[in-house]
């Protein structure tokens, strides 16, 4: 058994048409994803596939009016909805993928202090400064408030929120957009190494490739349903089967031909 286990996820929202119908939305239609410690899991699909909801479903982080079927595993047991939220931190650590997931109001020294209290270690005060350090942020940057980062800046204060614990479980929710090809690089070469030093990485991204350079397997989303998972090695065109997957691969730069359906 792995140490997360998503199976059948489904996720519908009830939206209220001028005040009074209800309207059923669904999201996800039927989600399976599992990763173990050791392994980087990464989950690619089209924009508006549920990639997102399913890392926000698995800390418990959907809105109120989100209803959720299926099951969500975490260390064998089965873990309600509300008590995945308790999970956040220690065990679990979101890479969100907006950086409106900092908060506007608090300086970002504070922020990855309170982070750092979360994952539990031993002085957040210290911590907080050198992964900010780490990520080439200088000491001026705990001072700052987030609207005075640039782009590149607050997704390396994310990751280093992200990262400055052990958590068991790394949800990394699309971690490279904003950074130069290098930063990117690095990113996914430290995702692989959290995974290596005994945690499970859920590696949600659109950059293909790069999931294909760090991951144990790819699992493949559509229309809110996962469809396929494959090992990097069986990613050529004669062993797969699914034809969304087959397009994404048609798709890969190297193979010369676009469908349109990715980014
Ligand atoms: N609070 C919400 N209420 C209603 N629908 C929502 C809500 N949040 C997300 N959705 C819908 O759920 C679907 C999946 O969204 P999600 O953000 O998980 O996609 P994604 O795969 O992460 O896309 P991207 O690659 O663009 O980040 C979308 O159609 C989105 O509009
Ligand atoms: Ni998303």
């Amino acid at each position: 058994m792995s140490l997360l286990e998503i199976r059948e996820l489904t996720v519908a929202f009830d939206q209220y048409e001028r005040g009074l119908r209800r309207r059923v939305v669904t999201a996800l239609s039927g989600m399976d994803l599992s990763a173990d410690t050791g392994e980087v899991v990464a989950l690619v699909g089209a924009s508006g596939a549920g990639k997102s909801l399913l890392a926000h479903a698995v800390l418990g982080l959907l809105p109120p009016n989100a209803r959720e079927g299926g099951e969500v595993r975490y260390d064998g047991a089965v873990v309600a909805r509300a008590a995945r939220r308790g999970l956040a931190g220690r065990e679990i650590a979101l890479l969100p993928q907006s950086v409106s997931f900092l908060d506007p109001l608090a300086r970002v020294g504070a922020q990855v202090r309170r982070a750092a209290v979360l994952a539990g270690v031993a002085d957040p005060a210290e911590a907080a400064v050198a992964a900010l350090r780490r990520r080439g942020l200088g000491p001026d940057v705990p001072r700052r408030y987030p609207h005075e980062l640039s782009g590149g800046m607050a997704r390396r204060v994310l990751i280093a929120m992200a990262t400055l614990g052990r958590a068991r479980l790394v949800l990394a929710d699309e971690p490279t957009p904003g950074l130069q090809q290098d930063g990117a690089r690095a990113v996914l070469a430290e995702l692989r190494e959290i995974a290596d030093g005994g945690s499970a990485v859920v590696l949600i991204t659109h950059d293909l490739p790069g999931a294909l350079d760090v991951a144990d397997r790819v699992v493949i989303c559509h229309e809110g349903r996962t469809v396929d998972a494959v090992t990097p090695a069986d990613f050529r065109a004669d062993a797969l089967s699914h034809p969304y997957t087959h397009a994404l691969w048609r798709a890969l730069p190297a193979n010369g031909f676009h469908t349109g359906e990715e980014d």
